[in-house]
């Protein structure tokens, strides 16, 4: 066999051998199926884009095949699909296989439900969005969604809007030894720059510089947005992307333009390379944490982790904790000076996912509330 290539033949010639094998146990492999990014989703109805790296993405209108019944298909997902693919008017067309999923984005209703939801598939960055002013940011946003995104193995990003009210550093600090992207944005001041008209009109116009450096983070990315009501991240991502979504302020007089569906969606972003999605999470202000597993939590403060060798077995690692080895070792000589924050930060995040909120009723309401 020295020297020999391998080629496709070789693999047909193989197949051909396999193929007394009783056919009906065999799912049908759909070799013609064309892959494509599940974009929306409505009522039984999916709304794909095919060929999003091409030069003429075009929108195809899907159902879901009967085998496929009982997996949730959701936004992000890469699906095949068969069928009328060319996305004409009235045309539908079929998928029949979901591609394996880089991460899922899970949601429990709240920290005690155990039905999780896959909300988005295939994101590889979640964006905290939260304000510097106006609502007063909360840690406890933050801690949870710190704790979905790892847990997901997405990366996270602290995304500061409205810094043009306040200095965004302060509340910045609190993040300080984690290993967290932050950006900051904040509204145009310059009052020649209007959004192109029609586009965004209902939308207070960002920073050209803010929105650059924003694009650059999310470039060639699946970015989720997670934010609490009146942020202004639907402000962002009407910017970013173009879409129409009403803003606060604006629609409560008119009524126009308010989306009922509270499901995800993936816009993409001009300006941007292919492949580079926003999905916006309407109504989901934050993330029930029900599934997530302690140990996931620790492993990503991948510093403490040796040093929980030595504590007792079964130790929560908590301020409480009899015997967590992680207060003796932070101060140690060999321990980074972060390692004392680091450990704070550990508590708190375990906290969050054990569904407590050391910061009261109202703090609880913004982690856990779900309109
Ligand atoms: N000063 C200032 N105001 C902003 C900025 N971004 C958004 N806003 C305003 O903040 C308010 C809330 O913005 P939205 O984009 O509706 O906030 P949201 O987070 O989408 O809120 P929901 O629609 O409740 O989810 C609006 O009045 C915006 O004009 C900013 O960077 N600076
Ligand atoms: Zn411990």
């Amino acid at each position: 066999m020295a020297g020999r290539t391998w080629d496709e033949s070789d693999v047909r010639i193989r197949a051909n051998k396999r193929g007394s094998r009783p056919r009906t146990k065999q799912r049908p492999s759909h070799e013609d199926a064309v892959v494509a990014r599940v974009v929306a989703v409505d009522r039984g109805r999916y709304t794909c884009v095919v060929a999003e790296d091409g030069p003429q993405p075009r929108t195809v209108l899907c159902v879901r095949a009967k085998e496929l019944r009982r997996q949730p298909v959701v936004p992000g997902d890469l699906v095949g699909v068969v069928g009328d693919v060319t996305g004409a008017p009235d045309t539908l067309a079929r998928i029949v296989r979901i591609e394996p999923r880089s991460t899922v984005l899970r949601r429990s209703a709240d920290d005690t439900d155990p039905v999780e939801r896959v909300i988005v598939a295939n994101a590889d960055r979640l964006v905290l969005v939260l304000a510097a002013a106006s609502p007063t940011p909360r840690t406890g946003f933050v801690d949870r969604g710190l704790v979905a995104a790892w847990d997901a193995d997405i990366t996270p990003v602290v995304c500061m809007t409205k810094s043009d009210l306040a200095d965004p550093a302060e509340f910045l600090r609190y993040l300080h030894d984690l290993d967290v992207l932050t950006i900051s944005t904040q509204r145009a001041t310059d009052r020649g720059q209007r959004p192109e008209a029609g586009l965004h009109e209902q939308s207070l116009a960002i920073s050209e510089e803010s929105l650059n450096r924003l694009r650059d983070l999310l470039d060639g990315h699946v970015s989720v947005f997670l934010g609490p009501s009146g942020v202004g991240k639907s402000t962002l991502v009407n910017a970013l992307t173009g879409a129409e979504r009403a803003t606060g302020g604006v629609n409560d007089v008119t009524g126009r333009g308010r989306h009922t569906s509270s499901s995800a969606r993936a816009l993409t972003v001009p300006g941007t390379s292919p492949g580079t999605w926003v999905v916006d999470t309407p109504g989901i202000r934050s993330l029930g944490l029900a599934h997530v597993a302690e140990e996931d939590l620790l492993n990503a403060f991948t510093d403490l982790v040796p040093a929980t060798a030595e504590c007792p077995r079964g130790c929560l690692h908590t301020a409480d904790s009899p015997g967590c080895a992680l207060d003796a070792w932070v101060h140690r000589p060999e321990a980074s000076p972060a390692a004392p924050h680091r450990l704070e930060s550990l508590r708190r995040l375990l906290a969050a996912s054990r569904g407590e909120t050391p910061r009261g009723d109202s703090e609880k309401r913004l982690g856990q509330g779900i309109t």
